[in-house]
């Protein structure tokens, strides 16, 4: 044991640490541990949860890193069980009591609902769209056939293939930072990624194309975060609801209403997305979705309009709309396959 050099901060325990009755707050509003993934984005996300914490709660917020299976391992995201390996670390740490407050990008989120866990709030969604980071400024339209455009999203793979730009599509994968690297080194000519976390990192610099979601609809979600806490710290559940933007739980829910609709009967890749739009009778949702074959070949794209208030029950209609025109059945189509498929 060695004795600390008086210049050293005091080591206290997280026990008395919670409770320091030396530190200006009261005991009974202890710093709240907010657990976070260790990735740029990551980080950078919950040090907005953050700030938005402190600002609106007034609350002291101290971040708790915590390892997931998604970033130790370099596997194919769909061998861990998909993107929701990110999320089920964290949980873990708030069941555990680790941490009070776990910040994910919703997009990552599974639509099951996790027993003992409340989404506490949603708060305002960047921008939701895709877009491309190419090598000398280059859009989509631009790159040359056979250029090598790097993505192991079935999704944008999918829409990729379905604007018949005969793109050499390669699975890649790596955070961010890796991502872009792999187009300043060569390594492909191009990236697809969400024009959220670049705005997060401060990197839209690196933008070449943002992509119509008429070409490209987001994944569900995408550019939306999700605050967890424990359901039974129902304090925190109902400070942490300051932070929510009504707007954006409406469409994010119409989206994900639509994925777990049709995630009973269609692992097909998905694109949706929803916008609070003025309307004849005010502000009304405006729901799109997407579902592809893999190779793009065959697709059912379907709209629909509703109440903000009915977000749910509007994107389980439109889905099961898609399974009456026979999504289901995308994934076992025939290949249909383009000159450069
Ligand atoms: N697939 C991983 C992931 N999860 C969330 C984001 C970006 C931030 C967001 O969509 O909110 C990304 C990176 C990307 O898709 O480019």
């Amino acid at each position: 044991m060695t004795t600390p050099r008086p210049s050293s901060p005091p080591l206290r325990s997280p026990e008395q640490r919670r409770g320091d009755p030396g530190s200006s707050a009261p005991v009974s509003t202890p710093v709240l541990r907010l657990g976070t993934r260790a990735s740029a984005l990551a980080t950078t996300q919950s040090g907005l949860v953050a700030d938005l914490v402190r600002e609106h709660l007034g609350r002291e917020v101290e971040l708790v890193e915590v390892a997931t299976e998604g970033d130790r391992s370099t596997a194919p995201l769909a061998s861990m069980g998909g993107t929701g390996v990110f999320v089920s670390a964290l949980r873990d740490a708030l069941l555990a009591g680790t941490v009070d407050i776990a910040v994910h990008s919703l997009k990552d989120l599974p639509t099951t609902p996790a027993d003992g866990i409340a989404l506490a709030a949603v708060p305002l969604r960047e921008d939701p769209r895709d877009v491309v980071v190419a090598r000398d400024n280059l859009t989509l339209g631009e790159l040359p056939v056979g250029s090598r455009l790097g993505t192991g999203s079935p999704r944008r793979v999918s829409q990729l293939e379905a604007l018949g730009l005969g793109l050499d599509l390669q699975g890649i994968r790596g955070n961010v930072d890796t991502r872009i690297r792999k187009v300043r080194d060569g390594e492909v000519d191009a990236v697809v990624l969400a024009r959220a976390g670049l705005a997060r990192l401060g990197r839209l610099d690196e933008v070449t194309e943002v992509l119509d979601p008429l070409q490209m609809l987001p994944a569900p979600g995408q550019g939306a975060l999700a605050i967890e806490c424990r359901s039974d710290d129902t304090d925190l559940v109902a400070a942490l609801a300051q932070l929510e933007d009504p707007a954006t739980r409406a469409a994010v829910t119409a989206e994900r209403a639509v994925l777990s609709t049709l995630e009973a009967g269609c692992s097909a890749p998905l694109g949706a997305l929803a916008e609070v739009v003025e309307g004849e009778d005010g502000e009304e949702l405006w729901l799109r979705a997407v579902v592809l074959s893999v190779d793009g070949g065959l697709s059912v794209r379907m709209s629909t309009t509703g109440p903000v208030s009915q977000a749910e029950s509007l994107g389980t209609r439109l889905a099961s709309s898609m399974l009456d025109e026979g999504v289901a059945d995308l994934m076992e189509a025939p290949p249909v396959r383009n000159q450069h498929a």
